[in-house]
């Protein structure tokens, strides 16, 4: 199914990352089976799968934490390599770093990156102001409500301008209001930054509300099962009928493979 076409959808982008042949075992178990497709310059990519198909895998082979077993995955046409590539994590139990400030928790990853001062100083600014706790920079993460930590892991990662956000099921454990509050939040902020996430979620309705392209796998091995365009306008209503169109395709297309 495509509410848009690939052609029209994928003209005049950039290809970010490619991932080629992407076939992953642990031991005897194959887990990812010679897995290809790309992800677009600025492509916000909606990773969706049954249960246990391997989705985690998957993103931690994009991350490089784990090798992979054949195949390859190219960032702006050179092997990923995290000396050279901005790979950011947010994982399912985030948490902002306990010891650190609001803003020292934002400047983390850029000071890990060594940038000068000034630079380092800019972006913590842009970004405690995009996320609207710059009157928090002083408060420890104790101090803050849930959605106001998750602010802050969604500002660190997106202050090193990262080259690809993996995001692993980030809402999956907040309730339904916070989630909706927070995936607002990340579509403002992906739009004005301009960044590449690849968001993995068991949700379907979440992957409608924020993807432009819905990857489906398979149960493992998993392979690509299909690719969705999601070229609903934003803001999406949940109860728009062409909104419920798409989610009940997918939902249909995880559920009889
Ligand atoms: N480190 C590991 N060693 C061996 N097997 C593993 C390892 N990590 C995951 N697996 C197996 O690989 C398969 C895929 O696991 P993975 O966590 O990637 O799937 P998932 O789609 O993210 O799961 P879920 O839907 O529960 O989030 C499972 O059968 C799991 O048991």
């Amino acid at each position: 199914m495509q509410t848009g076409t690939k052609g029209t959808y994928a003209k005049n982008r950039a290809i970010k990352v490619r991932v080629s042949n992407l076939t992953k075992y642990y031991g005897d178990l194959l887990v990812l089976d010679n897995i290809n497709f790309d992800i677009y310059k600025g492509e916000l990519l909606c990773i969706v799968g049954p249960t246990g198909c391997g989705k985690t895998t998957f993103l931690n082979c994009l991350s490089r934490f784990i090798p992979i077993t054949t195949g390859s995955i190219d960032v702006d046409g050179q092997p990923a390599d995290p000396r050279l590539h901005n790979i950011a994590f947010v994982f399912q139990e985030v948490s902002a770093i306990p010891w650190l400030t609001v803003e020292d928790n934002i400047r983390f990853g850029l000071r890990v990156k060594r940038l000068p001062h000034e630079e380092i100083e800019r972006r913590t600014e842009r970004m405690l102001e995009i996320v609207g706790l710059t009157r928090y920079r002083a408060y420890y993460p104790q101090q803050l409500s849930a959605s106001m930590e998750q602010r802050v892991v969604i500002a660190r990662n997106f202050a090193i301008n990262p080259d690809l956000l993996l995001m692993d099921e980030p809402y999956g454990q907040l309730d339904v209001k916070l989630r909706y509050y927070l995936e607002d939040e990340l579509m403002r902020i992906w739009r004005e930054l301009g960044s590449t996430v690849a968001f993995i979620t068991h949700n379907i309705e979440e992957a409608v509300y924020l993807a432009e392209r819905i990857l489906i796998l398979s149960p493992k091995p998993a392979t690509i099962k299909e690719e969705v365009i999601v070229a609903l306008p934003h803001p999406r209503q949940y109860d728009d009928p062409e909104f419920v169109k798409v989610r009940d395709y997918v939902t249909e297309s995880i559920k009889w493979w």
